[in-house]
């Protein structure tokens, strides 16, 4: 079973119950899990190569002595070293030491010098039990694996990392690569969390699909990894008779003269993603220049919430965004208001957010006004600013805690930028985007995001879908673009980022 599903740590210990509720004994699912840690093992160590096999005291040490024991009769040179007392050991983990011993290898005190000879290190630390901070002989441990430059297979997670937030607790192991089981978690997604994994891999441990439906039965509102799989079958593509008016109408709000750049980057987004039209509304100070830049896209002139109001008359006029270079204060919020009434599809990103500061409250009463779907593309400045005061901004709470918290707050969709972005509904849905790259971290690169979601949702899209697509659609860009990418490309890649999804 593959799923993009994820699972929080207490559920991922609800899918282990049910199974062994249903007669998968715990040692077997343990076994499944260490042989899957040894293939994954067997591909990053020469063949017979020096490994060493780091346990902590736990089930997750347990999985280490499974995949010791595996690999050593394989022909690898093994060495294990255990964090505590071989006494101390109990239930699975007891077992797979037990088979290692029988197997005529020892069990080494955990030493923290040497470890470079190693041709691989196979963190067996913590996994979901990880219940405190690291501290002490751990974390003298956890600090010469990172300084020892050696390749490292985490176990489940890579040790000091929580499953729930993607946050270290006191200090965590930078692995090459990590092996989990069943689904991702949280944890592996959410930042710093998803660069102290490395590569991610996923193994099937035979608890049986049962057992995993109860642990989603369990995790409260689904979370997703973002991918293709959510939003593909939603995704617009235009019948043989479609034409223009049938593929939408995008208007996205320019700023004054010499702030319209973002508007026009937007507007790009919009109409590369598909939307059939796509109109620049502008101020009429900022016509000469908006008209010297666009040409597919159209202009309109529009100097106050009164315009655009009457301009929303024309009901064919079904989405709006407002934001990027826009200016902040009283007029954005009015747009917003006059746009929200008018029952229109919003996207508010940049200014429009801004402007609410400290006034989620009345933004949210805007949106519900007209019944307004909106999507919210704040990156994490401009949440601060808008949730200022809120439930959305309480400390401790993981980025998809606080991204939840939000969209229940106002009502909308919510996507909290970065490089682990998080969008979420107000019902609780959520994803995760790793999809991405470091180089769409430029100038204007949100502007473009609020566009392909606008052009998305003038297509007819859902918003928590439109959100996710866009997301992933600007991250694919950036990961084919690569080095030197400005925002002007991210719209100029749709064509080859859409054929490839649409296969066209
Ligand atoms: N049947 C199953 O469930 C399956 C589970 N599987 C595997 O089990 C893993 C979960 O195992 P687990 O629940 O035993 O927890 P684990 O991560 O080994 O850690 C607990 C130990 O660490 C200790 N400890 C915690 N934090 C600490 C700290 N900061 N510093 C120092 N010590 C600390 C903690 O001490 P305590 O809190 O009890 O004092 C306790 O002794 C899971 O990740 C997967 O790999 C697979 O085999 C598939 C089947
Ligand atoms: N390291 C990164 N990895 C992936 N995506 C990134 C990274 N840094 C930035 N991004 C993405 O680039 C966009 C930047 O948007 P934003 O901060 O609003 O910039 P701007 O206001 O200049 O347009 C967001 O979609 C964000 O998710
Ligand atoms: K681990």
């Amino acid at each position: 079973m593959t799923t993009n599903r994820l699972l929080t740590v207490s559920a991922m210990r609800r899918v282990d119950e049910a199974a062994i509720a249903g007669g998968i004994p715990g040692y077997t699912l343990m076994r499944n899990a260490g042989a899957a840690v040894a293939a994954r093992a067997r591909v990053l160590a020469p063949s017979g190569g020096r490994i060493l096999i780091l346990c902590g005291p736990g089930n997750n040490g347990g999985d280490g002595f499974v995949a010791g024991r595996m690999l050593a009769g394989s022909g690898y040179r093994v060495a294990l070293q255990l964090l505590g007392d071989l006494g101390t050991l109990s239930g699975d983990a007891a077992l797979a030491a037990a088979d290692w011993q029988e197997g005529g290898f020892s069990v080494d005190v955990a030493a923290s010098d040497d470890l470079s000879s190693f041709d691989l290190i196979i963190d067996a630390l913590f996994g979901a039990g990880l219940s405190r901070e690291i501290a002490g002989e751990a974390r003298v441990l956890i600090e010469a694996v990172n300084r020892s430059g050696t390749t490292v297979l985490a176990v489940d997670v890579p040790s000091g990392l929580d499953g729930d937030t993607g946050e270290m607790r006191g200090g965590a192991i930078a692995a090459t690569e990590t092996m989990t089981f069943v689904t991702l978690k949280p944890g592996h997604l959410l930042q710093p969390g998803r660069s102290l994994c490395g590569g991610l891999h996923v193994a099937d441990i035979g608890t049986g699909e049962a057992a995993v439906e109860a642990g989603f039965a369990a995790v409260g509102p689904a979370s997703f990894r973002n991918g293709p799989d959510l939003w593909q079958d939603a995704f617009p593509r235009p019948g043989a008779q479609a034409h223009k008016y049938t593929r939408g109408h995008a208007l996205v709000l320019s700023g004054p003269a010499f702030k319209t750049g973002a508007a026009r980057l937007a507007a790009r987004g919009a109409l590369r993603v598909g939307a059939g039209l796509v109109t620049v509304v502008s101020p009429t100070a900022a016509m000469a220049e908006n008209a010297a830049h666009l040409t597919a896209i159209m202009l309109r002139a529009c100097d106050s919430p009164d315009d655009l109001d009457d301009l929303l008359t024309d009901e064919r006029l079904d989405t709006v965004l407002i934001g990027p270079g826009l200016g902040i204060g009283e007029t954005a919020r009015d747009l917003v208001a006059v746009a929200a009434s008018a029952g229109r599809k919003l996207v508010l990103d940049a200014d429009a957010l801004t402007s609410f500061k400290g006034q989620a409250p009345l933004l949210a009463e805007h949106l519900s006004e007209g019944g307004s779907a909106a999507v919210l593309t704040p990156h994490e400045g401009e949440f601060a600013r808008l949730f200022a005061n809120t439930r959305a901004v309480e400390v401790g709470l993981s980025k998809i805690e606080r991204t939840r918290r939000a969209a229940a707050i106002v009502g909308g969709i919510v996507v909290l930028k970065g490089s682990d972005s998080v969008i979420a509904a107000p019902d609780g849905r959520a994803a995760i985007n790793d999809h991405g790259s470091p180089y769409l971290g430029t100038a204007g690169s949100g502007d473009v995001l609020g566009g392909l979601i606008a052009g998305l949702l003038a297509q007819g899209m859902e918003p928590f879908e439109a959100a996710c697509a866009g997301v992933w659609l600007h991250g694919d860009a950036g990961l084919r673009h690569g080095p030197g990418l400005i925002a002007e490309d991210i719209p100029e890649m749709m064509p080859e980022v859409l054929a490839e999804l649409l296969g066209a």
